[in-house]
C-alpha cells in the first residue's frame, strides 16, 4: 500500500475524497505544482480513501491510499509534490510571560508566514514586572535538541537569543559547523528590559570570538552594543554608526543596532552597517507600554524575512516596519500590572477573529441592491441600503455591475460602516478585489465567476462566501470549495438578470435537500410569494434574497418592513 500526499492550504476545506480530480486541479492551478501528470490519469490512479490528515504549516497533506492492484503507473510521493515551507530556527530562552524569547519568536515567525522551531536554552520565571528565576538547560540537551532539528528538519535560517552560557554558545557553534545553514541572526541577548541579566559579561568573549564572526547579521540593542565594545557609552545615532562599524570589524557581515531605548529620540531609529553603507531605519516612537520583547520580535521578522530569500537589506527593512505597525496595534492592550507589557503578534489574524462569525440566519431578510433601480429611483447605493437596513434586512449584496472601480470600492466603504451600526454582515457580488480593498464581510459568486475554492485562498478563512447553485452539483462542488451558504434559484422568473434559468420551488427544495449548507432562495420573491418559498420547510432553507421588490420600489424601508413581516408570518 502506498500513500501519495496532496497538499492542501490550510485556509481550504478539505475536498472530498470523490472529487480527486478536483484536487488534481487545485494542486496544478493554485499551488502551481505539477504532481499528477498526465492529468487524464487521476481518477484510476488512486483509490479515493482518504486515510489521515496531516498538519504541516501552511499546508495539511491528503493522504491518499493508493492500494495494491489499483490500475497504476502509481505516483510515489516525490520531492515534486512536496511544498517547501521557509523555517527559521530560534534557539533562545522561554519567557514565562510569552512577550519575549521564545514565544516572541515562534509568534513573529507565525505572523511572518515562516515556520518556527525551536531549541530551549533556558526556561525563565518571567511577567511584565521583571524576571523572577532562570533555570539553565544543560548544555548537553541543548546539543541534543539542536540534532534533533537540523538533522532533520533542515532549517533555512538560525536566530539566537538567550545564550546563558559559554558551553551552550560553544555547542551551538559546533553545530553550525556541523549542519550549515542559510544564514544565522544573532541576536546577543545580554540584559533583559527589567534590567536582569540573562547572559552575565563571561559570555563576551566567545560571543566575539566565535558566535559573532559565524553571524550574517547581528541585532545589539543600545546597552548590548556597549558592552560588547567593552562599555563604550552610547547615547547618539552618531554613536550608534561608531558601534555599529566597530561591531562589524568583530566578523558579522552585517549590524544593526536597535535604538529603542536611545535616550530623547523622538523617532525609533535603528543603524544599519553592511561593511559598506550605513542606513538609517525610522520609523515613529509608538507611545505605548508593551515594548516587552521588541528585539526579539525584529531578530525573528529579519530571520523570517531571510529564510523566505529575501536580501539583507530588505529583510531589514520589512522586519521594522512590521515592528512598527505591530507595535501600533498592541499600543492598548492591557495584560499584566507591570510596567512592561507584550505586544500582540499576530494582527492580521485578529483582526479577522474579532469580526463577528456568520450566522446562517444572517440569510433570513438578503438585500441585493442594483444599480439601475437605484438610478431610476435617484437614489445612491448608500442611500439604498440604509433604508433596507432600517427596514429590517438582516444581510446586505452589493450587485454593481455597471459602476466604475472607485465609485463602488467608496461606496462599500461607506456601507459598511452604516451596516457594522446594524451588526449586518455585507456581501460584495463577484469583486473579490472591491471585497479586498474594502475589508467587506465576504463575497457571493456566481457559477462563471472566480472559482469559489480560488476565492477562499484570498479571502482567508473568516471571510463570507456565497455561490449561486442551480443543481445538487452545483451545491456539492460549493461545499468542496469551501462555501459559507448556498444562494439558489431562479425560482420565480425575473427580470434582474437576463438568460436566467428559472429552477421553480422544486427546483430549490431539490438543491437544499442536496446539501448541510445553508441555503437562501433568489429570483423573483416579493412579498407575494415570500410565503410559498418558505413553506418549503426544508430545514437548510434560511431566507429569501430579493432585489426588485425592495429596490424597484418607491420606498425602500417599507417594502422591506413589509417583506419582514411576511418572512415572520411564515416561520411561526
Ligand atoms: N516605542 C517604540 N516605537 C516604535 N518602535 C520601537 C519602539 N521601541 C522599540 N522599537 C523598535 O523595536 C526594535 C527593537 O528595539 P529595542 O531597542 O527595543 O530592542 P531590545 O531592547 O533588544 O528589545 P527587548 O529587550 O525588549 O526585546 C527596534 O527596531 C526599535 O527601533
Ligand atoms: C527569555 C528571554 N529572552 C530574551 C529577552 C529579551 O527581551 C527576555 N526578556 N527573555
Ligand atoms: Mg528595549
Amino acid at each position: 500500500m502506498r500513500y501519495v500526499q496532496i497538499p492542501v492550504p490550510v485556509n481550504s476545506p478539505l475536498p472530498k475524497a470523490s472529487s480527486i480530480s478536483h484536487m488534481a486541479y487545485f494542486c496544478s492551478q493554485v499551488l502551481s505544482t505539477s504532481f499528477f501528470t498526465p492529468k487524464s490519469q487521476i481518477p484510476v490512479l488512486l483509490n479515493p480513501g482518504v486515510a489521515c490528515i496531516k498538519s504541516f504549516h501552511q499546508y495539511r497533506f491528503l493522504h491518499i491510499k493508493a492500494m495494491q492492484g489499483d490500475k497504476v503507473s502509481t505516483p510515489t510521493p516525490s520531492d515534486e509534490c512536496m511544498v517547501r515551507v521557509p523555517h527559521v530556527l530560534t534557539v533562545a530562552g522561554s519567557d514565562s510571560g510569552a512577550g519575549a524569547g521564545i514565544q516572541a519568536d515562534l509568534k513573529a515567525c507565525a505572523a511572518r508566514g515562516v515556520y518556527c522551531s525551536t531549541v530551549i536554552t533556558a526556561v525563565t520565571a518571567q511577567n511584565t514586572v521583571g524576571v523572577q528565576g532562570v533555570n539553565i538547560v544543560p548544555e548537553d540537551f541543548v546539543a541534543e535538541q539542536l540534532r534533533s532539528v537540523l538533522s532533520d528538519m533542515h532549517p533555512d535560517v538560525v536566530k539566537t537569543g538567550m545564550l546563558p552560557s559559554i558551553g551552550i554558545v560553544k555547542t551551538l557553534c559546533q553545530s553550525l559547523k556541523e549542519f550549515p545553514v542559510q544564514a544565522l541572526v544573532v541576536d546577543p541577548v545580554m540584559v533583559s528590559t527589567s534590567g536582569h541579566t540573562l547572559a552575565g559579561p563571561s559570555i563576551l568573549d566567545i560571543f566575539r570570538e566565535e558566535l559573532l564572526p559565524m553571524a550574517d547579521i547581528a541585532t545589539p540593542n543600545l546597552k548590548e552594543a556597549s558592552a560588547l565594545l567593552g562599555g563604550v557609552p552610547l547615547e547618539t545615532i552618531a554613536d550608534m554608526r561608531y558601534a555599529a562599524k566597530a561591531i562589524h570589524d568583530i566578523g558579522p557581515r552585517n549590524v544593526l543596532v536597535k535604538g529603542g531605548d536611545l535616550p530623547a529620540s523622538l523617532d525609533a531609529v535603528d543603524v544599519f552597517y553592511d561593511g559598506k553603507d550605513f542606513y538609517e531605519f525610522r520609523s515613529s516612537r509608538i507611545m505605548t507600554p508593551n515594548t516587552h520583547g521588541t528585539g526579539c520580535t525584529l531578530a525573528s521578522s529579519v530571520a523570517a524575512e531571510l529564510a523566505k530569500g529575501s536580501q539583507m537589506l530588505s529583510a531589514v527593512k520589512v522586519a521594522k516596519r512590521y515592528i512598527e505597525a505591530a507595535l501600533s496595534y498592541s499600543k492598548n492592550i492591557a495584560i499584566g500590572g507591570g510596567r512592561q507589557g507584550p505586544m500582540d503578534h499576530l494582527l492580521k489574524l485578529k483582526s479577522n477573529v474579532q469580526r463577528r462569525p456568520f450566522d446562517p440566519c444572517d440569510l433570513f431578510l438578503y438585500a441585493v441592491t442594483d444599480s439601475r433601480m437605484n438610478e431610476r429611483w435617484g437614489r445612491s447605493i448608500v442611500d439604498a441600503v440604509k433604508a433596507a437596513l432600517e427596514g429590517g434586512a438582516s444581510i446586505i449584496q452589493l450587485r454593481e455591475k455597471e459602476v466604475e472601480t472607485s465609485d463602488f470600492l467608496e461606496a462599500a466603504k461607506a456601507c459598511l460602516k452604516i451596516c457594522r451600526v446594524h451588526g449586518v454582515p455585507l456581501l460584495i457580488n463577484d469583486r473579490i478585489d472591491v471585497a479586498l480593498a474594502s475589508d467587506a464581510d465576504g463575497v457571493h459568486i456566481g457559477q462563471s465567476d472566480m472559482p469559489a475554492h480560488v476565492a477562499r485562498v484570498l479571502l482567508g478563512p473568516d471571510k463570507i462566501i456565497g455561490v449561486s447553485c442551480k443543481t445538487p452539483e452545483h451545491a456539492q462542488q460549493a461545499w468542496i470549495d469551501g462555501a459559507d451558504y448556498i444562494g439558489s434559484g431562479g425560482v420565480y422568473p425575473t427580470n434582474t438578470k437576463e438568460n436566467n434559468k428559472t429552477i421553480g420551488l422544486d427546483g430549490l427544495k431539490t438543491v437544499c435537500l442536496s446539501s448541510k449548507l445553508p441555503v437562501v432562495a433568489i429570483g423573483g420573491i416579493g412579498i407575494s410569494n415570500a410565503q410559498a418559498v418558505m413553506g418549503l420547510g426544508v430545514p437548510n432553507l434560511k431566507g429569501v434574497a430579493v432585489v426588485s421588490a425592495l429596490f424597484d420600489r418607491e420606498c425602500v424601508l417599507t417594502e422591506t418592513r413589509k417583506l419582514l413581516e411576511v418572512l415572520k408570518e411564515s416561520t411561526k
